[in-house]
């Protein structure tokens, strides 16, 4: 319907229950028919009735709420233009501090260059168009992934990008703008970090992260079969899901500890393999495994695929069950001994080669979450009116501002830095140089999320802690990023690790 042009006066009478209208920045809406279904109540609507709105309704909701309603919405004011901008998909955020350093126009950056810059723009309006709508819908729902997506994502070669860079992308063209040669771990930074801003933490994981961890141990570690082909090619279309199967009751972080047993048979043609396996990401409806388990000498990594001797239970764990987080129990289950990945008894450097990539992704992750924190409380300090002003009048809110800030600010720094390491070494050198630096990141992004997530709750009062709403990103950060904290490596065993590691190198001279 085209947008009638009315004046102030002509809202003004219509200012009963039953015919309600009121202006909201220069646009007029017609709420007779909604105040039923407002979720605020129809009692504020009728005290607005005829009236400019604009503050009242800036002060309880975002401007998003407006584009969800758009419906309502007769016409604009003659002579006024509204001075909300309504974001396109791919958009920049303009608030400050909401998008990093190197993609704001007054900054440059070593490190980006404009293959990274087209990357962002492609990622972003694939993420706004195609994967925050589901990941709100799931995130609340608890129901798994969307078959659709998945192979949206596979027809776009997003699947193999999300492994991070390595052989699986040569002669791709990644969305069009990077050819899989190029793809560096800044590109991978920033996909990573595109991905994040769908603020659905269960379904950040329920979408495939349980792949981006296994899938990579595979590729790197089992021998170049048929079968092998058939696997990575069924998983990289999404046609078949995988997912990695380490952590048990009896052991986390201490991979040493596990108490599932691979039995090879007499004949040597197969594995006996009996366990359980606990928090596994994906696992419910995961087709293969990739799963640690005690051999005869040692430690080895097998690949496993479902069948009866495999039962999953689902975890209900403080984030959405749309992550698929699972029990899993392996009763005997038969396993061809070709689906050893890398030696027996050696499945140690197996795991060990996945985590400095894991651990660099959940760093992308949960820096680039807490900006969106950040945002969301810059956004509601500079709207939300209290004793007379806006809260960003406060310097106590300001205070707590600056801390967040400065949290987001030097840890994306410490990051890009990283990511630029590990895009100009081997892998050799990676494992050898990076393991303690990222594990240290990790550790202090996670720490400094605790800082940002407690102020940002403060800052929202009773909105941090309501699901939905204004407060919703702020509720839904404070509840999940212990995620962040404990998996791929808790704080304490990563901070130990990071300076095990740079004692390594001490030289051996007092110093
Ligand atoms: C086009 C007009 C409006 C629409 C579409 C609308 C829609 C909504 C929605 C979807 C919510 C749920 C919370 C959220 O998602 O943010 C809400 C809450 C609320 N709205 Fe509105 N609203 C409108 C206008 C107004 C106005 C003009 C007022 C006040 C004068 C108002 C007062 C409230 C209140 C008090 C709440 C509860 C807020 C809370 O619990 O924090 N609304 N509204």
């Amino acid at each position: 319907m085209a947008l009638a042009t009315l004046t102030r006066e002509a809202v003004a009478s219509h200012n009963a229950p039953d015919d309600l209208w009121c202006i909201i920045d220069h646009k007029v809406y017609d709420l007779s028919d909604f105040t039923d279904a407002h979720p605020g109540g129809s009692v504020v609507l009728e005290q607005v009735a005829g009236t400019d709105a604009t503050a009242a309704f800036y002060n309880l909701h975002r401007h998003e709420v407006l584009s969800r309603y758009g419906d309502l919405c007769l016409g604009t004011l003659e002579g006024e233009t509204p001075e909300v901008v309504d974001p396109q998909p791919g958009d920049l955020s303009p608030v400050p501090y909401a998008e990093p350093l190197w993609l704001r126009p007054q900054f440059k950056s070593p490190y980006f260059s404009d293959s990274h810059r087209a990357l962002r723009r492609k990622v972003r309006a694939f993420v706004d168009e195609h994967v925050t709508p589901e990941a709100q819908e799931k995130e609340k729902d608890g129901s798994y992934i969307s078959q659709a997506l998945i192979d949206r994502m596979a027809a776009n070669d997003i699947l193999a990008m999300r492994l991070g860079p390595g052989p699986h992308l040569r002669g791709k063209h990644l969305l069009g703008v990077v050819r899989g040669e190029e793809f560096d771990y800044l590109h991978d930074l920033v996909q990573v970090q595109e991905f994040v801003r769908s603020n659905a933490r269960g379904f950040q994981d329920g979408n495939m992260a349980g792949m981006m961890i296994s899938l990579t141990a595979v590729l790197q570690w089992m021998p170049e079969t048929p079968f092998k082909q058939q696997v990575v090619q069924a998983v990289l279309a999404g046609k078949k899901k995988m997912c990695l199967a380490i952590t048990e009751a009896f052991a986390g972080s201490d991979v040493a500890g596990l108490r599932t047993t691979a039995t090879k048979s007499q004949d040597g043609k197969s594995y006996l393999v009996r366990g359980t396996k606990k928090w596994i990401t994906n696992g419910m409806w995961c087709d293969y495994f990739v799963v640690g388990c005690k051999t005869e000498k040692g430690f080895s990594v097998l690949l496993i695929e479902r069948s009866d001797a495999v039962e999953t239970k689902l975890i209900k764990t403080s984030y959405s069950t749309a992550a698929g987080t699972a029990f899993v129990e392996f009763n005997d289950a038969v396993v061809p001994a070709e689906n050893l990945l890398g030696q027996e008894d050696k499945g140690f450097a197996v795991i060990m080669s996945n985590f400095n990539h894991e651990r660099f992704m959940m760093a992308c992750a949960v820096i680039r979450q807490c900006r969106s924190v950040v945002e969301e409380c810059l956004k509601w300090c500079n709207q939300r009116i209290v004793f007379g002003k806006k809260l960003i009048e406060q310097p106590a809110i300001r205070q707590k501002l600056a801390k967040m800030i400065s949290h987001v600010e030097s840890n994306q720094a410490w990051l890009e830095s990283i990511a630029y390491q590990m895009s100009h070494m081997s892998y050799e050198e990676q494992s050898k140089h990076l393991g303690g630096p990222i594990g240290l990141l990790k550790s202090h992004a996670t720490r400094s999320a605790h800082e940002i997530a407690d102020e940002a709750v403060n800052i929202f009062g009773g909105r941090g802690l309501t699901q939905s709403g204004m407060g919703r990103v702020v509720e839904m950060f404070h509840r999940t990023y212990k995620f962040d904290a404990i998996l791929g490596g808790a704080e304490e065993i990563l901070a130990d690790l990071g300076v095990r590691q740079a004692m390594k190198g001490f030289p051996k001279a007092m110093l």
